[in-house]
């Protein structure tokens, strides 16, 4: 694989972007927003999304759908409400077998879709696979050393994707298993504020440690019931992700959550962000999936009866302390 597309030119995108090109791979990175082309193509930065990183100069941006689809393989980045559409307006323009792989993690909120169904749903002529695991942007920008999910169904082409991607410091584990991928990189977001918000109530590191451990459970029932294999919740894209954000300040979700624990509003909070803050989208996608498959998720439900249902934080809490004693385990 010569060349890469990338659609997003956000944190995320504008990493990956980077990552590719030192791997050696050409790349053109696709940004809905004019000043993000202009900004590193001219100045070789991103400063609305990752600012403070040197981009590479053979690194090139455009605003034009067509020429980021005109490659080998194209990476889906744009955030996790919005990659259908992105998929939809690249439809005309994708030439039939080249791979798209899914970098944004969430669940549709209007369909209640993984990515995969939406994308396979948009771009029918396209093989796709999910890269997913415990990354922060801005130190895989740096060349921080970093190890993620590479999940596709023909074992021969992820191996093609994996070596065009794979560095020493970025590092693809290959799995098939998309659905588990996917389910790992939506939940933990939405766990993340919930361990947030446990930080910032000032309930403890014994609280915060019971939250990612039963929701690991939680998340991984989900995506047994999704056709997920446990295993799968138990590397990168699962049980990894989930204790990078679930601890971090780094992470956007577990800020919000940690600035809602301190009792500040959910709309002043994302008032002052620029960048997506997925589990807040995908919470009430994860609880309307749960009811659909008939998997008990408190935790989530918790988190969305809060963000989305006017619940206060006290009233989340006693109840999830209310829940009758059960034995461990799934
Ligand atoms: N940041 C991180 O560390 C990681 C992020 N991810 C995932 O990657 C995805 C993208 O996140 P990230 O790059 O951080 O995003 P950022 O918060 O950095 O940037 C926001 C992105 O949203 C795009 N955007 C905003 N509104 C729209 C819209 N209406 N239609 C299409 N695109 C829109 C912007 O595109 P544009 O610039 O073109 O305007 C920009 O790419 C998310 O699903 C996230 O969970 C996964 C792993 C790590
Ligand atoms: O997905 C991420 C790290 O793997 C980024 O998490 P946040 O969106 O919470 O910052």
């Amino acid at each position: 694989m010569k060349k890469i597309g990338v659609i997003g030119g956000g944190a995320w995108g504008t990493a990956l972007a980077l990552t590719a090109r030192r791997a050696g791979r050409d790349v053109v990175l696709w940004a809905r927003e004019p000043q993000v082309v202009d900004d590193v193509n001219t100045r070789h930065v991103n400063s609305d999304f990752l600012p403070g990183v040197d981009l590479d100069p053979a690194l090139r941006a455009t605003a034009d759908l067509a020429e980021a689809a005109d490659a080998d393989a194209v990476l889906l980045v744009s955030p996790a409400q919005h990659l259908r559409a992105a998929c939809r307006a690249l439809a005309p323009h994708w030439r039939s077998g080249v791979p798209a792989v899914i970098c944004a993690k969430g669940i549709e909120l209007a369909t209640c879709a993984l990515m995969q169904d939406a994308v396979a749903a948009e771009l029918p002529q396209a093989p796709i696979a999910v890269l997913s695991g415990p990354t922060f942007a801005i130190e895989v920008a740096r060349g921080l050393p970093t190890a993620i999910t590479l999940a596709c169904g023909d074992a021969a082409l992820g191996r093609k994707l994996v070596d065009a991607l794979g560095t020493a410091t970025f590092r693809p584990y290959l799995s098939d298993d998309l659905v588990g991928a996917q389910v790992g990189g939506a939940v933990k977001n939405v766990l993340a504020i919930a361990c947030g918000i446990v930080e910032g109530r000032g309930l403890g590191d014994n609280a915060r440690a019971a939250l990612i451990t039963r929701g690991l459970a939680e998340l991984t029932r989900l995506a047994m019931a999704k056709g997920g294999r446990p295993e799968t919740l138990m590397g990168l894209s699962g049980l990894g992700d989930l204790i990078l954000t679930a601890s971090s300040t780094q992470s956007r979700n577990y800020s919000l959550g940690f600035a809602l624990g301190e009792g500040r509003a959910l709309a002043d909070i994302l008032g002052e962000r620029h960048s997506v803050t997925e589990g807040v989208y995908s919470a009430g996608a994860v609880v309307d999936m749960a009811g659909r498959t008939g998997v008990e998720m408190p935790i989530s439900a918790a988190v969305d009866a809060v963000i989305n249902g006017g619940q206060s934080l006290d009233e989340a809490i006693r109840a999830l302390l209310s829940r009758p004693f059960r034995n461990e385990g799934l």
